[in-house]
């Protein structure tokens, strides 16, 4: 839902009932008709904030003071240089406006992430891997390293980039009959250790070692039973409500004190980050720039589309 369509609903519930059926069209009320009763389903009026950003929305509910983070990037939220330079816009606005907590989800029908846009690292120059991995990097820690409870609402498919954003939350709501996981080596790539930083904290390190290496993607059943989403739920609007209820499981809770413990338990992880980061990026650009592995990219970038026509 955009803002657009957002502001003349609140207005319009400010009118008579007269008012509004002489200023509105048929199709009008009835789209106001179904936002409202999406509203009501979430719990509460939302605020759009004044986010500058393209691909990404961020809306507050009043009620909660819980924003909703929105990645909207069509078809398929692979994340550009620009929807993850957006991601990190909106995790700061979140910050810097005192909201309850944050919940990522995806403005797709049927997934909520398909991770790094491969388009961005083939066939390209060493300067544009550079910026696209320094973003990557940079919208991982902010969410990661957010001292702000953290929750996925994980509405359809989260491969490889998109389960990294899932599992840099703190919680995760699936709904059925997706897949999530990190696929890497089925790419021929290896996801360095922060990146699987996230997957390491809620899994077994036995199932980690074993779903890395087989580049396993877990079906939402699957990824519940062995912990990597903590619920499942039928639809958007139920995982959203999930992912509310845990955010306001810390309601009594010292947020200072809560931030603090989170980040503690993330201080290791962050300190390994911080010290090979560079390092990490000079790795990037070599791998992704050696002829094999443009070639690879190549072919799965053609396999996506035939399937994509089938
Ligand atoms: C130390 C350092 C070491 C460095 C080590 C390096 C580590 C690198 C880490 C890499 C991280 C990554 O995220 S790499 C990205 C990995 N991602 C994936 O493998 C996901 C691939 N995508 C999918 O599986 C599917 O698209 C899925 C997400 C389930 C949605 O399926 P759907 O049927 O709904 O949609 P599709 O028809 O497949 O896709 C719709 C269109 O989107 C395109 N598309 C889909 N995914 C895309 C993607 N990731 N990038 C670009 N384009 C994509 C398709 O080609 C289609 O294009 P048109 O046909 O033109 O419309």
């Amino acid at each position: 839902m955009k803002l657009s369509s957002r502001i003349p609903f609140r207005l319009a519930l400010k009118q008579t009932p007269e008012q509004r059926s002489s200023s509105i069209d048929t199709y009008q009320r009835t789209m106001l008709h179904s936002n409202l009763l999406r509203l009501v389903a979430r719990g509460g009026p939302k605020r759009l904030m004044s986010t500058a950003t393209k691909l990404t929305t961020v809306e507050v509910n009043d009620k909660t003071g819980i924003a909703t983070l929105t990645m909207n990037r069509p078809p398929v939220n692979s994340q550009n240089v620009q929807l993850l330079e957006d991601l990190q816009k909106s995790i700061t606005e979140i910050e810097n406006n005192k909201s309850r907590g944050l919940i990522l989800t995806s403005a797709m029908s049927n997934v909520f992430s398909a991770g790094l846009d491969i388009h961005e690292m083939y066939n390209t120059n060493e300067e544009r891997l550079r910026i696209v991995w320094t973003e990557l990097q940079n919208a991982w820690i902010a969410l990661y390293g957010s001292s702000l409870p953290t929750a996925a609402a994980i509405n359809g498919h989260a491969p490889a980039g998109g389960c990294l954003l899932a599992t840099a939350c703190e919680y995760r709501v699936m709904v059925p009959n997706c897949r999530i996981g990190l696929n890497e080596t089925q790419l021929g790539i290896i996801a360095p250790k922060w990146l699987m930083s996230g997957f390491l904290n809620v899994l077994p390190k036995r199932v980690a070692e074993r779903a890395l290496t087989q580049g396993r993607m877990f079906t939402t059943q699957e990824a519940f039973e062995v912990g990597l989403v903590d619920e499942i739920a039928n639809s958007k609007e139920e995982a959203l409500e999930k992912c509310s209820a845990f955010i306001g499981s810390f309601a009594k809770v010292n947020s200072l004190a809560r931030g603090l413990t989170k980040l503690q338990f993330r201080a290791e992880n962050i300190k390994e980050f911080e010290k090979i980061r560079e390092k990490d990026v000079a790795n990037f650009i070599a791998l992704a720039s050696r002829p094999e592995i443009q070639k690879d990219m190549g072919i799965y970038l053609e396999n996506l589309k035939k399937k994509g026509k089938k």
